[in-house]
């Protein structure tokens, strides 16, 4: 069974003459456990492909099956808790309140769940334990490094036990080194816990790493590398 699947799926911005089409009719099936790269040129589609697999976006036409159940239906409540429980996600730019402190924003996704607050905490500093980061749980966000900030981002991206982690370009903003243990950790909950991952990279050899290469030219899947 495919953890996730679109069929035909298309995407196109502004109207008339300034139309373009993004997503000119992608089919593909992703199993649950598989690594999966999309990788392709700046401006072929692959950030609008992921937001539309993680459900941020709606395609113009096509389907998106989650666990083969069709999403296109489903109301924006019900898809807003459905992505909460199945997914999580790293960004580049790490999208934190860098104000609050690293245990708060680990828990944000469990508050948003409606889970008690004792519960929360548990979870939440099992999940910085996985990333070595337990320690720093009462720090502000903003008074950690580089590589600890997305590693405060993969805490709070496996704390409430995700199906799927997508991540866009996750160690664009970190030096090679430390890049190199983010990444580790990203394979190795893929790896020991079952946790699909869906990669937008520029970056070869955290493509190379993955099962699977999906390469987008142009809107298109043009090669799809197992
Ligand atoms: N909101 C939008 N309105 C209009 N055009 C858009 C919008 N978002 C994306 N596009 C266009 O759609 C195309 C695909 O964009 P997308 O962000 O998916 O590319 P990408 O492969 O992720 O690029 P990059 O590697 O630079 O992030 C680009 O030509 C982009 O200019």
């Amino acid at each position: 069974m495919s953890v996730i699947e679109a069929k035909n799926l298309k995407r196109s911005y502004g109207k008339n003459e300034s139309k373009f089409e993004a997503l000119k009719g992608v089919d593909v099936k992703i199993e649950k456990g598989e690594s999966v790269a999309i990788v392709g040129k700046s401006g072929s589609g692959k950030s609008t492909l992921m937001h539309l697999l993680a459900l941020l976006d709606h395609p113009s036409s096509g389907e998106i099956l989650l666990n083969d159940q069709n999403t296109t239906n489903i109301k924006t409540k019900e898809l807003n808790k459905l992505r909460n429980e199945s997914f999580g996600f790293v960004f580049q730019q790490f999208f934190m309140n860098t104000k609050d402190t690293v245990l708060n924003n680990v828990m944000l996704p469990l508050k948003i769940a409606g889970i008690s607050a004792g519960k929360r905490k548990k979870m939440a500093m099992a999940a910085l334990k996985e990333v070595e980061l337990d320690d720093k749980a009462s720090n502000k966000a903003n008074d950690l490094s580089g590589g600890q900030k997305q590693r405060v981002c993969i805490a709070r991206a496996l704390v409430n036990n995700p199906q799927i982690i997508f991540a866009d370009e996750p160690t664009g903003n970190l030096d090679s080194k430390t890049g190199v243990k983010v990444e580790q950790i990203l394979f190795d909950l893929n790896k020991k816990q079952g946790i699909t991952l869906i990669i937008v990279t520029h970056d070869d050899e955290l493509a190379a790493r993955c099962d699977r290469q999906i390469h987008i030219i142009d809107g298109n899947i043009v090669k799809d590398v197992k």
